[in-house]
This record gives C-alpha cells, structure tokens and sequence, in this order.
C-alpha cells in the first residue's frame, strides 16, 4: 500500500503552489523535471526557491518558460500532446483527466462544445507543466490515497485573458459544482486564491468524502508550497502532509457520510410533471432522487417522492419539492451512507478521438465497481447511430483494457 496524503488548501490553490508543496514534502525535482519535458522538451525550466509567506517557510516553485509562451491552446491539440507523452500509466491518466475535467468546466463557462475549448492561460506551458508536475511529483512520492480541507476562494476580482473576472472565476465554479471538493466561507482571503488549475487537480485527486480537516493517523512528512504574493497576518500557501493510517484512524475510515433524506407524499401532480422535478431536485444539489408508487388513504394511488442532500442543501432541495410539487410539506430526517471513493477516467472507442467516461468505485485503492458515464454513452449512440447496448459492452472492454476491472489496484 502507498502513502495517504492530506492537502489544507484553506488559504486557496494553484498548480505551482501545490507543486512547491510536493517538491518541499521530497518529491525529487529530477523525477518531475523529466515527465514535464517528455510532454513539453525544453519548453521550461522548474526553479524551487525558499521564499517565506507572513512568516512561514515555503518553497516557491518558479516555472520559467524557455521560449515565448503560446498564448491560446485548443484542448483537442493539448489532448492529443498528452496522449502521446510516454509518462508512467498514472502519470498519464492524471494529467490527461485533470486537462479533460478542465475543458469541460470551460465548455460549460464559455457555453461552447468540449471539442471548440481553446485554454488562453490554463493551456500555456506553465500550467501544462503544473499539471504533468503534481502528476508525477504524487507518483514520485507512492501517494495512493488524498483528501483535503474546504478550499479558500478569496473575493474581489482579478485580470485574466477573458478581461476582468469575478473571484471565485467561472470556470473555478463549474469545477467546484462537478466535484466532490468543498468551498471555505472565509472572507479574510483577498483576491484570486484558487485558481482553476489548482481546483481541477484538487477534484481529480482527492478521494472520499468531503472536507477533512486534520490528518488522520501518524505525520511521516510535510511540505509547504508558496503563492506569488506575500500577504501579512496570512500565510499564502498550500501545506501538504503525509500520513500513515494507525489503528484508531483505519477505523474512523469507513467512507461514512451524514446526510439528509428528504420525502413528501403526493397524490395530484400530472404524472408527466415528475421527470422534471427529479432534474430540479439534482440540478438544486441532491445527491440522488427517486420516487416510490404508493397507495394512500381512500384507495388513492400516490407517489412519494425522495431526495438524499448534504445538510448543507437541504433547504434548497426542499424549496424545489414544495415548488415543483402540489405537496403542503416535506419531511426530512438525518441519515448515513457508506461510500466507495470514486474517481473518473476516460476510454478511448476507436480512432476517431470520440471519449466516454468511466466511474471506478475504490476501496482502499482497489476497484470495485467500474461504471461508463451514461450520458457519454448516450451522446455517442446518437452521433453513431450505434446501440447503446453495444457501447456499454465497449467501454467495459476498454476499461478492463487499460487496467481498470474489479480487483485491479490504482
Ligand atoms: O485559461 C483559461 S481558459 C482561463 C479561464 C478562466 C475562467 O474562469 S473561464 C480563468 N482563467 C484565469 O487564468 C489565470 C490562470 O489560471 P491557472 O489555473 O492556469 O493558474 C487565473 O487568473 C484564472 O482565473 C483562465
Ligand atoms: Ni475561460
């Protein structure tokens, strides 16, 4: 088994910031030298310095781009890049799926298709080889398992490529609403402290289950990573540690959530109008919903229908079922759940670049469950023509293909 580590991004993230984190934690600078220049040769140069940050020690890592940095990249040139790099398995799939996960969040940001995505600053070399670089620095150290804090935003605005843009960004917030990672309400933070390759590395490698405020078990090692401006009274860094599992934290590591279930009976809604209430309770934040047929008092045939939410979006999922429903009230009690880890990778179905998504469920980084994203699915029978069915069969195979099956360990 390799190494757990814990990220407390409360006072925001950045690709450098989480790099120097890793690099100061031991991760060797050669090791991650090399898999930046199989992605992009000669393009940078990694430079750590010992800087501090409102008294604290850190390492800045410098990413200094040899020659004029490209200034737009469209993420189907940036994907193919990375798909050619020869970097170890986990490397690869990393970097790959963090860029996927970001082109997704500006497709949604800018309202164009995955496909037109061109990255302005996300996409030049720098944030390339902050990416390739967390990849292969958390390789370097056999980090297997991470959690991290509810991440620090900031407030205000900040210049960008797109002009200037409200804090926490556009594509900050799309991330945050397709991932498991939590935001902080903190408002002594200032300015941009997340930005959005910080938070798609942050989603794509923490596993389980929300905001963990303190590492579990055994310190063995740390490090601390710097931003670029040095704030007083708040240090503007990203610490990381690693830790081993004693005893007594394997067993508060049950993958066990609170939760919330929401219900509320109904026997006079036009039955067609249910599908849309399910959509509005998930777009409102529930984590799943469901209705059940029942019979009610006087013979009636009813439905009850169901939401499971974070206590945190409770209100807001009730709000929809009294909205959307002809119900007079909603009950709701507290629950737990057991969850698997999950993290997301993607397929390949033949040559032509088209990609389907795929679920692995974990435990203690091995798979137990691998499920292709149905949408993924969906879309790429309606462009071929070709059965659902036969995709399904597909992107199993392709999973299991590239190591991805029950009792494999990632
Ligand atoms: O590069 C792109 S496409 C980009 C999109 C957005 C949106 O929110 S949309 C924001 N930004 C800003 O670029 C810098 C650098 O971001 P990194 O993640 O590369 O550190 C930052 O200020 C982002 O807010 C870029
Ligand atoms: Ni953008």
């Amino acid at each position: 088994m390799g190494r757990r580590l814990w990220i407390d991004a409360s006072a925001g993230v950045a690709g450098d910031m989480l790099l120097g984190a890793l690099l100061d934690a031991g991760a060797r600078l050669g090791a991650v030298q090399e898999a930046v220049a199989t992605v992009a040769p000669g393009a940078v140069d990694l430079v750590p310095d010992r800087v501090t940050r409102a008294g604290l020690a850190a390492t800045q890592l410098h990413v200094r781009p040899r020659a004029r940095a490209e200034e737009h990249r469209a993420w189907p040139e940036l994907r193919r890049l990375l798909e050619g790099a020869a970097l170890p398995g986990p490397v690869h799939d990393l970097a790959l799926a963090t860029f996927a996960r970001l082109a997704v969040a500006e497709s949604r940001a800018h309202g164009v298709p995955e496909e037109q995505v061109h990255f302005h600053e996300v996409g030049a070399w720098d944030s390339v080889a902050d990416v390739v670089g967390v990849a292969a620095a958390l390789h370097d150290l056999a980090v297997d398992h991470v959690s991290c804090t509810r991440v620090g935003l900031g407030s205000g605005t900040v210049r960008t490529a797109h002009g200037t843009m409200p804090v926490p960004v556009p594509a900050v917030v799309e991330l945050l609403g397709a991932s498991s990672v939590e935001a902080a309400a903190d408002a002594d933070l200032v300015g941009e402290c997340a930005t959005p390759t910080g938070v798609a590395l942050l989603a794509e490698v923490t596993q389980g289950h929300g905001p963990v405020n303190a590492p579990p078990g055994r310190v063995t090692g740390s490090g601390v990573g710097a931003g670029s401006r040095d704030t007083a009274g708040r240090a503007n860094v990203v610490r990381v540690v690693l830790h081993e599992q004693t005893d007594e934290a394997e067993d508060t590591d049950t993958g066990e959530e609170a939760l919330v279930e929401l219900a509320a009976t109904v026997d006079d809604l036009d039955p067609r109008a249910w599908p849309p209430v399910l959509e509005t309770l998930l777009a409102a934040g529930a984590l799943d919903a469901w209705l059940v047929p029942v019979h009610m008092k006087k013979g009636r045939p009813g439905v009850v229908v169901h939401a499971l939410a974070r206590p945190a979006d409770r209100a807001a999922v009730a709000e929809v079922m009294m909205r959307h429903t002809s119900t007079l009230g909603v009950r709701w009690h507290e629950v737990g759940r057991f969850v698997l880890d999950r993290v997301w990778r993607e397929v390949r179905l033949g040559d032509d670049g088209t990609t389907v998504r795929v679920k692995l469920g974990l435990r203690d980084g091995v798979v137990q469950t691998v499920t292709p994203e149905f949408e993924d699915v969906r879309a790429v029978a309606e462009a071929t023509g070709r059965p659902v069915r036969h995709l399904l069969r597909d992107v199993e195979v392709a999973a299991q293909l590239a190591g991805w099956e029950p009792g494999a360990e990632i």
